[in-house]
């Protein structure tokens, strides 16, 4: 024997045997006849008895008597302790779908009562089904993705007659006001308890007022050796369900604490009344039937009979069945309880030999299980009328118009409903509700299950976007989205403006330029003809005609100067309003970001007057300079020209493009006067 079981059960159906605790009660003054052996492995205890000469035996040498426990609780053990040693795990593995049975036994006055419910006078004092009430709904709650269901029963087993202590109305009740409860068996031999009620708990508060009321209800007297001795068994349940998120399965435990009613003798307790004496009876009748129950199993004979006793009927799954058990034999260590004691141990020692066979109690979860198919075939139904709808011929759909809608049950149904160009009002109004539950339903499983035809699937559609345009120009995201497209439009319209003028600007620089060249090479033609008719050195009207020419010349250049100066103060406001637009553009994107992934918004909205896109905003933009100079400036410049010119070239690009023009006009020139 060793540990404290803290462990889980050791697989499915695993043989496990009941694990014993020992717990002394506090007492005065040590007598030195009860030594523990705490920190052996197993702990163990020993009593020491001395034997009687009266009784014609040799010597005075003292008798010992030792018992192996899993754990020893002695008298200055905390109820903490106990609660953490001895329930805890039982606790833990009825969480996770294993039933557990935690049974005190011992002689009366021993600390039974103490330990399973505790002492009223401390806080410090709660006994384990309190304890075990706060941890199990802590512990519910830190399981997040598990659903627990708890129930409570609270039975009490008087003279061989079963009680239930919970009865709906809440006042202390006398014994025979109480629901009687009955106890059967069905086939598989599971256990009925009829007129027992189970009490729903959804929290900790609710629960302890259950053992609160319970315990009110107890069959409780005073006896020699216990101001308030429990004159019955009682058996308070924690009935269990635990759901996972997402699984078919539903497990339910059962977790009972026993406080079973003290063992005692008649003679020594100085039972006098005729009613104690009968209560005595039965208990000790009952606590034989539970001996008998514990040397058959131990004895591994093929009949246990459980069916001697309520006792045992009800502790059936918790003494060599499907249940993690654990029992507290407690012990009055006074030297006048010793044979009590030695007897108590002896019983403890014949209930670790018992194994129980512990498995998970595990089922389909039928209501689970009917959802899903009710859904899946909801689903499928859909869809093949779906496939119907779309498939047969419009003279094959059935002449059901305005048939009946929701209802699906033949296979025609729902054909008639295509034949209609609307729903009716009162369809709009149902599917909208339909569609609004579907939309706040946060459950990721949240499904629209709209009516299995093209003329309502549309209508949702319509109805979703119709919400989603409402969200976007409520949104706030959408006020900042606006308002970029705003700027954004104005910078565009200024970037248009400003490149339009940057291009007549640079029209009219070519327009002048050109204007220059040509008089000058009107110039130039004039000079030349005089020339050749032999007209000499120059006149004073030529010299008139040179001045004004100049005038001109000035004159244009003075107007290419300022259209270039135009040019330049336009380019450059139009490459501020560029950047400007990069800037606001990032900004709109940015704005737009909250709805990720989400639809972009219905053109309706943003696109009566849209932004021009990126291949456009490029074209707003002129070359940043009047052309560049070709790679090679003669090109293409006939021959007798070029050489009749080249003397003059000076290397400046633009002259001498004009000396080439002058000799090209004089080639051609000539030529025609031949
Ligand atoms: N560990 C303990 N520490 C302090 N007081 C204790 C302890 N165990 C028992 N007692 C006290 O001893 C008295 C008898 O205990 P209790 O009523 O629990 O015994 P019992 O075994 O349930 O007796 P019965 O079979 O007659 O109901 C009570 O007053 C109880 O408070």
């Amino acid at each position: 024997m060793s540990g404290d079981g803290s462990g889980p059960p050791g697989g499915p159906g695993s043989p496990e045997r009941i694990r014993i605790f020992l717990r002394l009660r506090p007492v005065g003054r040590q007598t030195g006849r009860v030594v523990l052996g705490a920190t052996e492995e197993p702990p163990w205890v020993e009593f020491n008895v001395p034997r009687n000469p009266a009784e014609g035996l040799i010597n005075n040498s003292r008798e010992s008597y030792r018992f192996a426990f899993d754990g020893l609780l002695p008298p200055d053990a905390q109820q903490e302790e106990v609660f953490e040693r001895v329930a805890l795990p039982v606790l833990r593995s009825a969480l996770d779908g294993y039933n557990g049975t935690v049974f005190a036994f011992g002689q009366t006055g021993s600390g039974k009562t103490f330990t399973i419910t505790g002492g009223a006078e401390r806080y410090a004092d709660r006994g384990l089904i309190p304890r075990a009430l706060s941890a199990l709904f802590a512990e519910a709650a830190k399981r997040s993705n598990h659903t627990y269901t708890v129930h409570i029963s609270y039975m009490e087993i008087y003279n061989e007659m079963g009680f239930d202590l919970l009865s709906p109305d809440r006042e202390v009740q006398a014994l025979e006001d109480l629901p009687k409860v009955h106890i059967m068996e069905d086939e598989d031999s599971r256990m009925h308890y009829r007129g027992l009620t189970l009490h729903r708990c959804d929290n900790e508060e609710q629960a302890l007022n259950m053992l609160f009321l319970g315990d009110t209800n107890r069959v409780v007297a005073e006896t020699p050796l216990n101001q308030a001795s429990s004159r019955s068994h009682c058996v308070f349940t924690l009935h269990i369900e635990v759901r996972r998120a997402g699984e078919p399965v539903v497990r339910r435990s059962k977790l009972h604490f026993v406080d079973l009613a003290g063992s005692e003798r008649a003679g020594k307790t100085g039972l006098a009344a005729h009613a104690q004496l009968k209560e005595a009876k039965y208990i000790n009748l009952s606590l034989h039937f539970l001996e008998q129950v514990i040397c058959s199993l131990q004895e591994g004979r093929a009949h246990v009979p459980y069916r001697n006793s309520i006792l045992t009927m009800v502790l059936r799954d918790s003494l060599g069945g499907n249940t993690r058990t654990v029992m507290v034999a407690a012990v009055a260590p006074e030297a006048q309880h010793i044979e009590e004691s030695i007897s108590t141990c002896r019983f403890a020692q014949r209930v670790a030999m018992i194994s129980n066979r512990v498995e998970v109690n595990e089922e389909l979860d039928l209501e689970v299980v009917i959802k899903r198919l009710r859904a899946e075939n909801t689903l499928l139904r859909q869809e093949l009328q779906l496939l119907r709808s779309g498939a047969a011929p419009d003279s094959d759909r059935g002449a059901a118009a305005g048939g009946e809608v929701g209802e699906a049950e033949g296979p025609d149904a729902g054909r008639g409903v295509e034949q209609r160009a609307a729903l009716t009002e009162a369809e709009q109004h149902v599917l909208r509700r339909q569609v609004a539950a579907f939309v706040e339903d946060p459950s990721p499983d949240a499904a629209l299950n709209v009516e299995a035809s093209m003329l309502f699937i549309r209508a949702a559609f319509d109805m979703l976007k119709g919400m989603f345009e409402y969200f976007c120009a409520t949104s706030p995201a959408h006020d900042t989205v606006a308002e970029h497209k705003a700027v954004l439009r104005e910078r565009y319209d200024a970037a248009r403006a400003l490149g339009a003028q940057v291009n007549a600007t640079k029209k009219r620089i070519s327009e002048l330029k050109a204007g220059v060249e040509q008089r000058r090479l009107a110039r130039s033609m004039a000079a030349l003809l005089r020339q050749q008719q032999g007209g000499g050195g120059s006149s004073g009207a030529d010299a008139d005609e040179e001045a004004r020419v100049a005038a001109e010349e000035e004159r244009a250049k003075g107007l290419i100067d300022q259209e270039k100066a135009a040019y330049h103060e336009a380019y450059s406001q139009l490459k501020d309003v560029k950047a400007e637009i990069d800037g606001v553009q990032a900004a709109l994107e940015h704005a737009r970001s909250p709805w990720g992934t989400a639809p972009q918004p219905a053109p309706s909205q943003f696109t009566q007057q849209q932004a021009p896109e990126p291949a456009q905003q490029q074209q707003l933009l002129p070359a940043e300079q009047p052309s560049e100079p070709p790679a090679d400036p003669y090109a293409g410049v006939d021959a007798e020209v070029l050489a009749a010119a080249k003397p003059l070239l000076t290397g400046n690009h633009q002259a001498d493009a004009d000396i080439i023009k002058f000799y090209q006009a004089r080639a051609a020139l000539l030529k025609g006067m031949q």
